[in-house]
C-alpha cells in the first residue's frame, strides 16, 4: 500500500503532533482527512478540524481506524494511552511510530504486550513545522519495508538520519533539545546586537539571519565549522578578539556540558520518573 493510502493517527495532538500533521500536509502527501489527532481536551485542536483533519479524545478509536499510529505525548502520559489502545492494536496491520522521548521499542511492545509488533522511534524537532526537521530515525527489528515508509514520512519534512537505538537519547540532546540551545545563542546576540546599537527587532532579524547563513554554509559547503571560522578571522583582527572572549568563558564548554545533561535527563524521563 501506498504511504499516501494509509491512514494515520496521532496519539496526542500538542506541539509536536500538531506540527508533524501540518507538516505531513504541507509535503503534499497525506490529506488531512487522513489524519486523525487524539487529545483529553479537543478545544485546542479545533482549528485543524475546520481545516479537515479527523480530531477526537478517542484514542482506541482512532487506532482502531488507522494503520500508522504515531505516539506523540509526554513520556509519563504514555503507559495509560498504551493500555487504553493495546486490545485495538493488530500486530499484522499496525505500525507504531514513537517519538516519545527516552522509551524503548521493547518498552512499548513489553505494555501492549504484542510480540512481533513493528515499533520505530523517530526523534524530530520542532523545525517539523516549516519542514526543516533534523529527524533521527531508529528501528533496529522493523521489516526494511516499514524503516522504508517512516523515512519517507519524515524526509518530506526535513532530513533524516538512521541511527542505532542505542543513541536515541543523544540524538534527542543534540538535535531535539539543540533547537532551543541554537535559539538561545540567537537572543542572546540580539541582546549583545541591542547593547551595541539596534534595536531589538533588527538585532533579531539580523542575528537570525547570520546563523542561517553559518548553518548553510555548513551545509552547503560541507565544510568543517573552524574551516569556515578562519575565513572570517582576520590576523589582529574583531572576530578572533571577541571568539576569544567568549571561549575564556566558557563557550563552547557551556554547549558541551548542556548536550551532556540533556542526553542524561532524557534517558531518565521514561524510566525513573513516570
Ligand atoms: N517539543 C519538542 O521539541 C519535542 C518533543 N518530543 C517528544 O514528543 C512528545 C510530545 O511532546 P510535545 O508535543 O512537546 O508535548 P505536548 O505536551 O505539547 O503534547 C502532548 C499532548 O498529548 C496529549 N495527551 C496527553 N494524554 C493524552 C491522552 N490520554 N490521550 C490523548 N492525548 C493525550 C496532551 O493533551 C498534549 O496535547 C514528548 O514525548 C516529547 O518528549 C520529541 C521531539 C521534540
Ligand atoms: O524537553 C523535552 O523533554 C522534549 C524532548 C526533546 C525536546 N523537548
Amino acid at each position: 500500500m501506498n504511504s499516501e493510502l494509509k491512514r494515520v493517527a496521532i496519539l496526542g495532538g500538542g506541539n509536536m503532533g500538531i506540527a508533524l500533521a501540518k507538516g505531513m500536509v504541507a509535503s503534499g502527501k497525506y490529506a488531512p482527512a487522513a489524519i486523525t489527532l487524539t487529545r483529553r481536551n479537543l478545544q485546542a485542536l479545533e482549528s485543524l478540524e475546520k481545516e479537515g483533519y479527523q480530531i477526537t479524545s478517542d484514542n482506541a478509536r482512532a487506532v482502531e481506524e488507522a494503520d500508522i499510529i504515531i505516539l506523540s505525548m509526554l513520556p509519563q502520559q504514555l503507559d495509560f494511552v498504551l493500555d487504553t489502545v493495546a486490545d485495538k492494536i493488530d500486530v499484522q496491520r499496525h505500525l507504531v511510530i514513537s517519538i516519545v522521548t527516552g522509551v524503548m521499542v521493547s518498552d512499548i511492545i513489553e505494555r501492549v504486550g504484542k510480540m512481533g509488533l513493528q515499533v520505530i522511534r523517530a526523534m524530530p524537532n520542532t523545525a517539523i513545522a516549516i519542514r526543516e526537521s533534523m529527524t533521527c530515525i531508529a528501528g533496529n527489528k522493523a521489516s526494511q519495508e516499514n524503516l522504508s515508509l517512516v523515512k519517507e514520512i519524515f524526509e518530506a519534512v526535513g532530513d533524516t538520519v538512521e541511527i542505532e537505538e542505542e543513541l536515541m537519547t543523544s540524538a534527542t540532546a543534540l538535535c531535539a533539545c539543540g533547537i532551543a540551545f541554537f535559539l538561545r545563542s540567537i537572543r542572546a546576540a540580539t541582546q549583545g546586537g541591542t547593547e551595541i546599537g539596534f534595536h531589538a527587532a533588527d538585532a533579531l532579524r539580523m542575528a537570525a539571519q547570520t546563523a542561517k547563513g553559518a548553518a548553510s554554509l555548513l551545509l552547503h559547503f560541507q565544510s568543517h565549522p573552524e574551516s569556515e571560522i578562519d575565513k572570517v578571522t582576520s590576523p589582529k583582527g574583531c572576530t578572533i578578539a571577541g571568539l576569544n572572549e567568549m571561549e575564556h568563558n566558557g563557550f563552547s564548554s557551556a554547549l558541551i556540558k548542556g548536550i551532556r545533561t540533556s542526553s542524561q535527563k532524557a534517558e531518565q524521563l521514561y524510566h525513573k520518573e513516570k
